[in-house]
């Protein structure tokens, strides 16, 4: 699914508009009616699962009942249906005697029909914006279905423009009941929810006025919140919250995902994520180069053409599935050499040599069998040392891939150390932990270029050193910061952390949603850096291996945690063994 920002909804809005001719109130007209339905199918369903985050597509009660998904669009409430058209009986409900007569089959509009309607009573908060303009043809559709609605204006009715001002007009018309927020602290305790319509792409900044007190107001209601579009009081772009910004339960995504949806702390405030269409073709994103991606099945495969099937040739053999070289592990930290090193057996690579200073070999005897070990020099207590790139070089020679980095410590002229394997190894390059700490006080640019892929997988703090900004500033705007750093360096650059940002220097992004917060746990990211070169060994490409490897190694995690019966207690093993 594509992700885009303001920017870019605005552009694809335009042209849908002006080229293809698609009326501006016509798409305002299917994205209020979207936002009925899925306020709707909430409050049939109010009990659900619910669980927050999960970004699906499509209409339906169906979701709220089963659960989060990567499931593409399902039949709207089929059940409902049946149950709400008198008359419209199934086969077994005529009889036999009556089914040679032709079958009278009818079915209501399911996506409008609210079960208990007489229960719920809504509040429309209107922005002055399109947001509004939505928020108002949702009132009118949630009205028709029976629901109690009500309109509050954020700012003088008649400061709504174009579309928006014939939605007004249309509302005054059917009598909806209307209000403009007149300061003070405003009582919520009567509705059964609220749609926040106040702000949406268009928002700059912080919310002012009467919008912030609104957004407050609502927040500190308790009832759960639908928002349009985005929750008001977020950037769009970045999944920066401002002071206020709306707590949604729900959010109903118009057109394309935006985003802001998807990083912290904004992915915390929509809720449930629903993206709906509104009559702007999916396939303009792609025709005008658009290629920012919410990770799915569907991506992996069609977009990134990964086969995630993954099925073996018969006659394939361990040559077939490349050689991994991992460099990694010191003596007071050997274990994060050995987790990325299992981690890459446990994705599928033939092969794996494991190099560590020579002194630690004897140590590392049989801690894993399957693993080779290498014999990589270093110093006599364990520790690397710049000598030892020569040694990592003469071992990568027939290798498909090498992996620098974790549990390798600082050492003396450990620049050069990584100088000389960054110039020197010709096959693709992941490089992780120390490695990035150590790449952060290189000027790398003024290396020799390389003919091979570089994947650096830097976690928050690794990243605020490598750009040299602080790790609040890195978490700002996670997709932007690893879009131009990927762009500026020719790096595919892998930024970790929850919902994960993978950037390749021809400016392809890709957000994942697997995984959960119990992987934060030490050698995690060790096992991520395995699974990238066991996934390179076989031959994907760099920024196939990133992308595929950050969703294998979210899976894993969710598996292990589901193994271990609570996620906070999986550790790093765990994951591997979930592979
Ligand atoms: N074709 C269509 O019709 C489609 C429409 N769509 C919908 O339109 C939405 C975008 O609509 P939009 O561009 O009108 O901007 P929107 O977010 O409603 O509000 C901006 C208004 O708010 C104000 N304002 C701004 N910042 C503020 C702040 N910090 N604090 C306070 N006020 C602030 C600003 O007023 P100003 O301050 O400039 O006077 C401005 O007028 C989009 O999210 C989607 O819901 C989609 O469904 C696609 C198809
Ligand atoms: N809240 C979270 N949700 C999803 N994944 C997470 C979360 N926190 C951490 N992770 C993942 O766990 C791994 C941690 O990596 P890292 O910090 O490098 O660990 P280590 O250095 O101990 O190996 C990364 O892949 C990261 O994306
Ligand atoms: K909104």
């Amino acid at each position: 699914m594509h992700l885009v920002t303001a920017e870019e909804m605005r552009r694809l809005d335009r042209i849908t508009i002006e080229r293809l001719g698609i009326p501006a109130v016509a798409l305002m007209e299917n994205a209020g009616r979207a936002i009925a339905e899925e306020i709707i199918a909430f409050c049939n369903h109010r009990d659900g699962d619910g669980a927050a985050g999960d970004a699906c597509q499509g209409t339906g009660a169906a979701r709220y009942s089963s659960g989060p998904g990567h499931a593409g669009a399902r039949a709207a409430g089929a059940a409902r249906e049946e149950a709400a058209v008198p008359g419209a009986g199934t086969a077994e409900s005529f009889g036999a005697v009556r089914t040679a007569a032709p079958k009278l089959l009818i079915s209501g509009d399911a996506a409008l029909m609210a079960g208990r309607a007489e229960d719920e009573h809504w509040l429309v908060l209107v922005g002055k914006g399109n947001n509004g303009g939505d928020g108002l043809v949702a009132a009118r559709h949630l009205s028709e279905a029976g629901i109690a609605v009500s309109l509050l204006y954020a700012v003088s009715p008649e400061s709504l423009t174009g579309e928006a001002a014939q939605q007004r007009d249309a509302a005054a018309a059917m009598g909806l009941p209307a209000a403009v927020y007149g300061g003070g602290r405003p009582d919520f305790a009567g509705y059964s929810g609220i749609l926040d319509a106040l702000l949406g792409t268009g928002a700059a900044g912080a919310p002012r006025g009467a919008y912030a007190e609104l957004i407050a107001a609502a927040n500190r209601s308790g009832k759960p919140v639908a928002s349009a579009d985005i929750p008001s009081g977020l950037n769009a772009d970045t999944g920066e919250t401002h002071e206020p910004c709306i707590q949604a339960a729900l959010t109903v995504c118009l057109a394309f995902l935006k985003r802001g949806l998807l990083q912290y702390p904004g992915a915390g405030h929509a809720g449930r994520i629903v993206v709906r269409s509104i009559g702007i073709p999916s396939g303009l994103a792609r025709e005008e180069g658009l290629s920012a991606y919410w990770l799915t099945p569907a991506v992996l495969e069609d977009v990134l053409g990964v086969d995630v099937s993954r099925r073996r040739a018969p006659d394939g053999h361990k040559g077939t599935y490349g050689h991994v070289l991992i460099a990694a592990g010191s003596l007071r930290m050997s274990g994060a050499g050995l987790i990325a090193a299992r981690a890459s057996l446990r994705t599928g690579c033939g092969l794996a040599t494991w190099a560590v200073p020579g002194k630690l070999l004897p140590l590392l005897v049989g801690a894993a069998p399957e693993l080779m070990l290498a014999d990589a020099g270093g110093e006599a207590d364990g520790t690397w040392n710049a000598a030892a790139a020569e040694e990592v070089l003469k071992l990568a020679g027939k290798k498909d891939v090498l992996a620098v980095g974790p549990g390798i410590g600082r050492f003396g002229d450990d620049k050069a150390w990584l100088q000389t394997i960054w110039e020197g190894a010709d096959c693709p390059l992941v490089v992780d932990a120390d490695a990035l700490n150590i790449l952060a006080e290189c000027d790398y640019g003024t290396w020799q270029g390389r003919r091979t892929p570089v994947i650096l997988t830097p976690h928050p703090g690794e990243m605020a050193r490598l750009v040299g900004v602080s790790t609040k500033e890195v978490q700002r705007d996670r997709i932007g910061l690893a879009l131009s750093y990927a762009r500026e360096r020719g790096v595919i650059l892998v930024l970790k952390g929850a919902h994960t940002v993978i950037a390749s220097p021809d400016g392809r992004l890709v957000v994942n949603t697997t995984g959960h917060p119990g992987m934060a746990t030490g050698g995690s990211g060790d096992c991520l850096t395995g699974i990238i070169a066991g996934l390179l060994a076989q031959g994907l490409s760099g920024f196939q291996a990133a992308v595929f490897g950050v969703y294998l190694h979210g899976l894993a995690g969710e598996r292990a945690a589901l193994l271990r019966g609570d996620p906070v207690s999986v550790i790093a093993s765990d994951i591997i063994e979930a592979l």
